[in-house]
């Protein structure tokens, strides 16, 4: 009688991390796919209710999976460079945009090597725009080729805590992230100040801990 064998579900404690490799380091590597995404945002003085700072609007999208995530994708590195094939990506999702205002290697912030579920590559980058550069984006976005489909929307993320203490920031770090995002958008968040570490920390612990 065949033997009903109990499927092994690692938690994701169990699962390996994604590990900090340099650029370098990580175009060196072989038997990897490398995967593109870009964090896009801009200074602004707006105002939410006349009084809560907006500070910085911060760029991510909802993707067809349900999951939270910056724009971008795999590259194939045997007939484009990085930044190229993250351009070509960005022209789908965004729009033609894109084919001017270009993310370049300046625009480069991190890679991170990862094993699981297949070997991969994440290079993230991160590029300041205008508030008119970012309306335009995101009024564009709904003509691009892959709107509502691959891109179900774009979504900017609240960088304030209301006094509930969860709205904002901690409620949005509670959705669901693809991949390594969310610690590409607090490492973002982090290394360019566009928030205190202190802000980002209790960000992190009130959306651990509180829910309403
Ligand atoms: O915002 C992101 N940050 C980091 N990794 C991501 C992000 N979005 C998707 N990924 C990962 O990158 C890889 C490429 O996925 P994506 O859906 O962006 O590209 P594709 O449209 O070329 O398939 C997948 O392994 C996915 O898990």
């Amino acid at each position: 009688m065949a033997q009903y064998v109990q499927p092994y579900r690692s938690s994701p404690e169990d699962r390996p991390r994604p590990r900090n490799v340099s650029r370098e380091e990580a175009m060196k590597l072989d038997g990897y796919r490398h995967a593109c995404h870009v964090m896009l945002y801009a200074p602004t003085s707006a105002k939410l209710f006349d009084r809560v700072p907006i500070r910085y609007i911060v760029l991510m999208m909802m993707r067809f999976d349900g999951r939270l995530g910056f724009p971008g994708g795999f590259v194939d590195l045997r007939d484009t460079s990085l930044e190229d094939g993250l351009n070509r990506e960005l022209v789908e999702e965004l729009g033609p945009s894109f084919n001017t205002l270009k993310v370049t290697e300046q625009d480069f912030r991190s890679s991170q090597v990862r094993e699981m579920p297949q070997k991969a590559i994440t290079h993230f980058y991160a590029k300041e725009l205008k508030v008119e550069q970012m309306e335009a984006i995101e009024k564009e976005a709904a003509l691009a080729k892959d709107h509502g489909l691959e891109v179900m929307g774009l979504v900017r993320v609240p960088l304030y805590t209301l006094r509930d203490g969860f709205g904002g920031l901690p409620a949005f770090l509670s959705n669901n992230f693809i991949g390594n995002s969310k610690s590409q958008l607090l490492y973002g968040l982090r290394s360019l100040r566009l928030l205190r570490e202190d802000q980002i920390q209790d960000a992190i612990w009130c959306s651990q801990n509180i829910q309403y």
